[in-house]
């Protein structure tokens, strides 16, 4: 396809080299990629924003059942955060419309010829916004059979083009919708931990966060070779809201092993970023995750939403310093941290180098 990276011309040589050690080792590729599946906690928020009825006795009843109701839904959070760092929501709040219409604007925009997407600045954002592949990739597991377009959503002003407004106010729609939700479950999530959701109001401004459109286009080569679509990591937020076709390929690791996620387009994938790991002194998890190359002919598309604060914001964890597993940094520091590692190595390392002293 013309609007496909060209993956198999570039990363050449790290394909031949991989398909010839199969060979020389004269046995199939046991393709580890493949791995059980599970559902993850789906917990449904309608609980959480339902309206409360007209007549006065109904209204004291419905408040009971409302305040014990909610507490379950805090309570299925928390455990999900702790035991999890994965969780699936529906009755979210985001109107399916928006989902369909991102879904709808994103497809549109990765269909273009790959010259157009890549050489001219297309969206009129930052250089490096549409991502393919990884430009530092020396072996297979560095590459993300992939392409991405990732915006900052304070820079959204820039797409001022009318070509892309439909895709600009998709984005905005999305996004805001998606800030809403992930303030209230960061909300429910410090509440447990005794930190004010004040901090939240304070630190994550809307235009803080970042919208990421993936698209995994089909990979002849994941039948016998070992392909991501993205690689292995864990997201540099405090929370994720990812909207997911039925494709299916994400993967996280879990009792140290990977299991793949049941995609259920009905719901959002939430998931907890390192900021929140930290900020929790280790009680929420960030998990790895990671995709699998589309095979079988079928394009993947997801869209993820990434809680931010803004670049200056303090993370401190919530426990007293003694026991404190993380010292405390600025969020400005940790994307440097992440940057240079990934410039001097290929791989981020993450909150390992928060607990250095
Ligand atoms: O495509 C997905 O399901 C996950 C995407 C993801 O992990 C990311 O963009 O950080
Ligand atoms: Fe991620």
């Amino acid at each position: 396809m013309d609007f496909d990276p060209p993956f198999q011309e570039t990363y050449k040589a790290i394909f031949q080299d991989s398909i010839s050690s199969i060979t020389d080792n004269g046995h199939q590729n046991p393709n580890n990629l493949m791995v059980e599946e599970y559902e993850l906690p789906v917990i449904d928020l309608s609980h959480l924003f339902m309206e409360t009825s007209t007549s006065r006795d109904d209204q004291y009843c419905n408040n009971n059942n409302k305040k014990n109701n909610e507490e379950v839904v805090v309570k299925e959070i928390v455990d999900a955060a702790r035991n999890w760092g994965f969780f699936e929501v529906v009755n979210h709040g985001i109107p399916e419309q928006v989902l369909k219409c991102i879904k709808y604007e994103q497809k549109k925009v990765f269909h273009q010829p790959f010259h157009q997407k890549s050489h001219k600045n297309v969206l009129n954002l930052s250089p490096n916004s549409y991502r393919w592949g990884n430009p530092k990739a020396t072996s297979l597991n560095q590459l993300s059979w992939s392409e991405a377009i990732h915006i900052s959503l304070t820079d959204i002003s820039k797409m001022d083009n009318i070509q892309h407004n439909s895709l600009r106010l998709a984005i905005e729609e999305f996004g805001n919708k998606a800030f809403s939700l992930a303030k209230n479950l960061a909300g429910i999530l410090a509440g447990n931990l005794g930190v004010s959701c004040s901090y939240f109001e304070e630190n994550c401004p809307p235009n803080s966060s970042y919208v990421r459109l993936n698209r995994y286009p089909p990979c002849p080569y994941s039948s016998n070779l070992q392909m991501f679509g993205l690689v292995p990591h864990t997201d540099s937020d405090f929370l994720s809201v990812v909207s997911q076709d039925d494709v299916g390929g994400l993967q996280l690791f879990k009792d140290e092993r990977w299991v793949a996620v049941k995609p259920n387009p009905r719901a959002l994938v939430i998931n907890i970023g390192d900021l929140f790991q930290a900020l929790s002194n280790g009680v929420y998890k960030s998990i790895r995750h990671r995709v699998v190359a589309s095979s079988g002919g079928s394009e993947r598309f997801s869209a993820a939403y990434f809680y931010c604060p803004n670049i200056d914001a303090r993370i401190e964890s919530c426990s007293d310093r003694q026991s404190s597993l993380y010292r405390d940094f600025t969020f400005r520091e940790y994307k440097s941290q992440i940057q240079k590692d990934v410039q001097d190595t290929g791989d981020k390392v993450g909150l390992p180098r928060i607990n250095e002293a």
